[in-house]
């Protein structure tokens, strides 16, 4: 559902991505590692539309997000895909339920889901707590949910277990892969864990040529 086709990204005359194509396989878990500074983050900034590319195209479902107006482009992301990442917060001022039910509200859907979701997780019946009674492992397991409880096709994860020990990190990696498998959604997770990065179905290494097999 995912194709990448000459994208070019450049920052002060300087090219971190050149010409850049790839076709992502649907249903699949796939992990890109590479040097600092590479461009991973700016590639999965690129597929979320956080940032528009210099040139080439994210194409969704077939669909250019260029030749899409911006409630077009916003309604496709918000029903295809879903994130994970470390600047996107669980919002402190609301519950754990409220936290989970938002894509599903942004979506205009039933908010059944969302308990079922932080059952799954592991926080059932904590739905009416607070992300500061949480800790960092619990937030990220409610990252998930939030990032899983509308179904989408493709999840975006940037460092999801970044600043987690590493047992806590297998535990969630594991949660993560498993709540994949359930909702039949494909996922992208950008890392430098080569842990986490084994966890996935295939592993790409992003060099300045490119995406190739790892
Ligand atoms: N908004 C921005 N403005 C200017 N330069 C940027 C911007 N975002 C990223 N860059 C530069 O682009 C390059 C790639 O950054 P990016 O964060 O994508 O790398 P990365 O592979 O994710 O690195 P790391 O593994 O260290 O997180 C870096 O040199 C960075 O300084």
């Amino acid at each position: 559902m995912l194709e990448l086709s000459g994208l070019t990204k450049t920052y002060g005359g300087r090219a971190v991505l050149s010409n850049l194509s790839h076709r992502f396989a649907p249903g699949r878990f796939v992990a890109i590692m590479g040097e600092s500074g590479v461009g991973k983050s700016t590639l999965l900034n690129l597929i979320a539309g956080l940032d528009a590319p210099d040139s080439g195209e994210v194409i969704v479902d077939g669909r250019p997000m260029s030749a899409l107006d911006d409630d077009a482009a916003t309604g496709l992301r918000r029903t295809r895909m879903g994130f994970i990442f470390q600047a996107f917060h669980v919002l402190p001022h609301l519950t754990l339920h409220q936290n989970v039910a938002l894509p599903l509200l942004l979506n205009r859907s039933g908010t059944e889901r969302a308990e079922a979701m932080l059952a799954a997780v592991g926080l059932g019946g904590r739905g009416a707590d607070f992300p500061r009674q949480l800790s960092g492992g619990e937030l990220q397991r409610v990252a998930i949910a939030r990032a899983l409880v509308h179904q989408p096709a493709l999840l975006l994860a940037d460092e999801p277990t970044g600043n987690l020990d590493p047992e806590t990190a297998g535990g969630i990696l594991r949660l993560l892969r498993a709540e994949i498998r359930a909702t039949g959604a494909g996922a992208i997770m950008v890392t430098h864990s080569h842990a986490a990065a084994d966890m996935a179905d295939e592993i790409l290494l992003l060099t300045r040529d490119g995406l190739q097999q790892a």
